[in-house]
């Protein structure tokens, strides 16, 4: 079976054997505003990154122990975030295959960051 993201199906591929994965995806502004406090806030940076600087509240899940075992999420809501939106992007991916409801930050950390806002150190 095929996978696509966030696409239609392309020619020659019949419906039925396309599984469309639909990612979400917010910027730093609409995360910022529109965080929901029930919902976690996942950084799969590595340990060192995470410590040096995070979002308020984020806590640390390098994406390699995300994409070995997605499922551990299914049915959760959960927003994802990396440096600067590559790393949550792929997280999110497999999340949504797994059963999750990830939203990636896009522009991550390094765009929380150059916007003023305030970020906690050390592990978590
Ligand atoms: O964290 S990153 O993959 O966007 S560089």
């Amino acid at each position: 079976m095929a996978e696509l993201c966030c696409a239609d199906t392309p020619p020659g591929i019949p419906d039925e054997e396309v599984m469309v994965v639909q990612m979400h995806e917010v910027d730093v502004e609409q995360f910022a505003t529109g965080r929901r406090s029930d919902v976690a806030v996942v950084d799969v940076r590595s340990a060192e990154e995470f410590a040096a600087g995070h979002v308020p509240g984020a806590v640390n899940v390098p994406l390699e122990r995300v994409v070995t075992d997605p499922g551990r999420y299914a049915g959760q809501e959960l927003y994802v975030i990396c440096q600067s939106g590559g790393r949550s992007a792929k997280a999110a991916e497999a999340l949504t295959a797994a059963g999750a409801r990830p939203v990636s930050v896009a522009g991550g950390t390094a765009g929380w960051i150059s916007s003023g806002r305030p970020v906690d150190t050390g592990a978590r």
